[in-house]
């Protein structure tokens, strides 16, 4: 039977460089909605800037990536491909939520204004809905009680648990996740990783790049090993992290297994 789905990201041969440093070299992959991609690879592979290349963060210089069947900062007709006017771009780049290592809130807004600011100036939401959404999704990372909250005022795994909060509430049909948890103490990982385990387990489609393997092998669809802006092995979690096909990713996973 042929996979009518169209995926919620395609990347297709999508190269990028900065100078003469080329940092992704033809990259082919494929996530369909409602699942979930875990990216790993040593430090300075390209994970990130793949990443912020789906996010309007970068721009590809060859290839094609797509999001839900729209090519990324594109509008395609016929065979043709046209630049999106800043205005659509932000249309497309609203339906993507993204958490940073570093979760980036506002510091003088408290943990409701952070939720509620996008959503009421993008979306033109009214301030009693926002706020109404924006109570369901503290409750959703369990910070019910924290909405009043400075960022000064709360630990980094609660930051962290606002800031995808923050991006939920723009309703997004995709999260990407640069390193959620590398920037916080080992003993509020768990916390974070949580709140993901729960936003997979309700079907949100959601690309990850991550150092933490048992995440990856109990949530991810797929795995995928990137090395010098290449996709070197990739497939089922349990398969890649126990019996690793490629010396490259072997080498990787004995220094961090
Ligand atoms: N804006 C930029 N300008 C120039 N070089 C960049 C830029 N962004 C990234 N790079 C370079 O691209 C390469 C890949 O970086 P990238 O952040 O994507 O890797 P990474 O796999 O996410 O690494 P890490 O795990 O350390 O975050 C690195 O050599 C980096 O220095």
């Amino acid at each position: 039977m042929t996979d009518t789905k169209t995926p919620m990201v395609l990347a297709e041969g999508v190269s990028k460089s900065f100078g003469s440093n080329e940092v992704l070299k033809s990259i082919d992959l494929k996530v369909n909605p409602g699942e979930v991609l875990c990216i790993i690879g040593p430090s300075g592979s390209g994970k990130s800037t793949f990443l912020r290349c789906i996010n309007h963060l970068e721009r590809v210089d060859a290839g094609r990536l797509s999001v839900d069947g729209e090519v990324v900062g594109y509008r395609q007709h016929g065979d043709k491909l046209y630049e999106l006017k800043p205005k659509e771009a932000a249309r497309q780049r609203r339906e993507i939520g993204m958490v940073f290592q570093r979760f980036n809130l506002f510091p003088h807004m408290t943990a409701l204004e952070n939720i509620i600011e996008a959503p009421i100036r993008v979306k033109g939401l009214s301030k009693a809905k926002a706020v109404e959404r924006a109570t369901e999704l503290l409750a959703r990372v369990g910070l019910s009680d924290k909405g009043d909250h400075y960022p000064s005022q709360l630990s980094g795994g609660q930051q962290q648990r606002v800031a995808i909060a923050r991006a939920l509430a723009m309703d997004p049909k995709l999260m990407l996740f640069d390193e959620p948890t590398s920037a916080l103490d080992p003993e509020l990982v768990g916390e974070v990783l949580d709140v993901m385990k729960g936003l997979a387990a309700s079907g949100m489609t959601m690309v990850v790049v991550t150092h933490e393997m048992g995440f990856a092998r109990e949530v991810a669809d797929e795995l995928v090993f990137m090395d010098g802006g290449v996709v070197v092995e990739s497939g089922d979690p349990r398969e890649v992290l126990s019996n690793p096909q490629h010396q490259r990713t072997q080498a990787f996973l004995s220094k961090v297994l």
